[in-house]
């Protein structure tokens, strides 16, 4: 399908919840510096797929390569220290700190040796703001607390650092659902932005206006099963949602 190096490469994987099987084959390739899109009607199985991915849920059946090489994550944590980040929509913010210390949550850099340790506070700022100014149109004040911010901002602050992280792949659910159309542009040009540096993208999203604008492939799952695949350029939306509701594949 693609000639670039896949970061993720997802074979024939299985997982159930008791009786319920919702994931009975899904495959998937994310190349680098691509965005591929994956869709599907509600219960086809994507939040599972991406939590099998992330080390949430352990798959009972086939195989996870990231760069190559075979993983098995036992948790998010590993999958996070291999370069792989998640933006879930409630966006893990917390509304009461600023921009800079949402961006370094759980990661604060710290001054000093043994006892005599007090947190790189301006090293932080500096950082944010040199990170996110790169990736971002309309910069907030990195001071500002998160509560201040459009939710344009917000998922932008999120997305950046998702990225900023050296991830090689940063998953997105649903990225710009509670946006209006500007603020959907804004999120939508630093998802390109984030291609043209590399960065492989999972974006999983119900807009098929928007999966066309901004995909290189399209990845269609239905009943916990990967049934379609397409370069983007090479499809259009009526055969994309035909797939969706079981009309092909
Ligand atoms: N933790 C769980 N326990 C039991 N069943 C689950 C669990 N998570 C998902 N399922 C079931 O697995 C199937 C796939 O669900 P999943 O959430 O992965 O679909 P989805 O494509 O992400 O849907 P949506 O677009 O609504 O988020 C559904 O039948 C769902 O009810």
């Amino acid at each position: 399908m693609s000639e670039a190096m896949p970061v993720l490469e997802v074979r024939g994987l299985r997982k159930s919840f008791g009786a319920v099987d919702a994931l009975v084959g899904a495959e998937l390739i994310c190349p680098a510096g691509e965005v591929t899109a994956l869709v599907g009607d509600n219960g086809a199985g994507k939040s599972t797929l991406i939590r099998c991915i992330t080390g949430v849920y352990p798959p009972d059946g086939g195989a996870i390569a990231f760069k190559g090489a075979p993983i098995g994550f036992a948790s998010p944590t590993e999958a996070r220290a291999l370069g792989i980040e998640t933006v879930y929509q409630d966006l893990a913010l917390v509304e009461d700190l600023t921009v800079w210390q949402n961006m370094y949550l759980n990661r604060e850099v710290e001054h000093g040796i043994g006892p005599f340790r007090w947190l790189d506070r301006r090293r932080m700022i500096a950082e944010t703001e040199a990170k996110l100014e790169r990736l971002l149109v309309n910069m907030p004040p990195v001071r500002a607390k998160v509560r201040r911010l459009s939710g344009g901002q917000r998922q932008s602050i999120a997305i950046g650092r998702a990225a900023s992280w050296g991830s090689a792949l940063v998953i997105m659910d649903e990225p710009t659902a509670a946006l209006g159309v500007r603020e959907r542009g804004a999120v939508e040009a630093l998802i390109g932005r984030l291609r043209g540096e590399g960065v492989a993208q999972l974006v999983i999203s119900h807009d098929l206006e928007q999966v066309m604008r901004i995909s290189d492939s399209v990845w269609v799952m239905r009943r916990g099963r990967t049934i379609a695949r397409w370069r983007t350029r090479e499809v259009d939306r009526t055969r994309i949602v035909a797939a969706i509701a079981g009309a092909e594949g």
